[in-house]
């Protein structure tokens, strides 16, 4: 295909909101596209190439120029620190990350455990804090940490608050809000710089509008 993009999409929570906004902004995505098991899915209409990543994955992707484009988290982008540039905040899957634990708990003199999800994201805001932590990477649950004794504290995903309430958990502090954001190879944005541009032009106006997402 010629002009062809090809666009790192996270499978998970974002994947329906972002298909959403892509449809919004007028591109002709084919109904099965959510439904579909396959890693690889060309538009040809739309001279467009979706390949399907794990949402932390994503970064590497377009890194390497195997994805001109990708839709990452925030967050993701914060773990992974990848040499790609952020063109648009797409204000989708809006959450933050924060500190959080055992309600009335003090955290251990001695080198505290944090488990989380994000060893480098964590590692970063206690440095600054100018405390030293062990950090305890998991993979997921991060909210059973603290619960059965393996840290004392976590570094997690809020959006709700309601998966730390139902495990009596308290958030300590707040480290940062969260969004997803269209993300670009920097060659790519050189050599394919109209058709990258008239998708951030197109995604911007339907943000503009306001238009209500599912
Ligand atoms: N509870 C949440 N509410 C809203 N957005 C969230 C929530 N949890 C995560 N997110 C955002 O959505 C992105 C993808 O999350 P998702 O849970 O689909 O993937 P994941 O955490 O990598 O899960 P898995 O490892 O199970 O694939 C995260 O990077 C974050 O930006
Ligand atoms: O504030 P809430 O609305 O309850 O959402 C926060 C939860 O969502 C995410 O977990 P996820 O559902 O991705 O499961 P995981 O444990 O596999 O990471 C995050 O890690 C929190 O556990």
């Amino acid at each position: 295909m010629k002009d062809l993009i090809t666009i790192a999409m996270p499978k998970g929570r974002i994947f329906e909101e972002a298909a959403d906004l892509l449809r919004q902004a007028g591109y002709e995505l084919p109904p099965e596209f959510e439904d579909s098991r396959k890693l690889i899915i060309d538009v040809e209409e739309e001279r467009f190439r979706f390949i399907l990543a794990k949402p932390m994955d994503v970064p590497t992707y377009v890194e390497h120029g195997v994805a001109d484009l990708g839709i990452a988290g925030k967050d993701v982008m914060l773990e992974e620190e990848r040499d790609v540039y952020e063109l648009l905040d797409l204000q989708i899957s809006k959450c933050y990350l924060a500190v959080a634990g055992l309600p009335g708990t003090r955290m251990n003199d001695v080198a505290p455990k944090i488990a989380t999800k994000y060893p480098n994201v964590a590692a970063r805001y206690f440095r600054e804090q100018g405390e030293q932590v062990e950090i305890i990477k998991l993979n997921g649950s991060i909210e059973l940490a603290p619960l059965i004794g393996l840290s004392d504290r976590i570094v997690d995903i809020v959006s709700t608050g309601r998966t730390l309430v139902e495990n009596g958990l308290v958030e300590y502090e707040r480290i940062v809000d969260i969004t997803s954001r269209l993300i670009v190879n920097p060659v790519s944005y050189r050599m394919k710089d109209e058709r990258i541009n008239e998708l951030v032009e197109r995604l911007t106006s339907v943000m503009q509008e306001g238009v209500k997402l599912r």
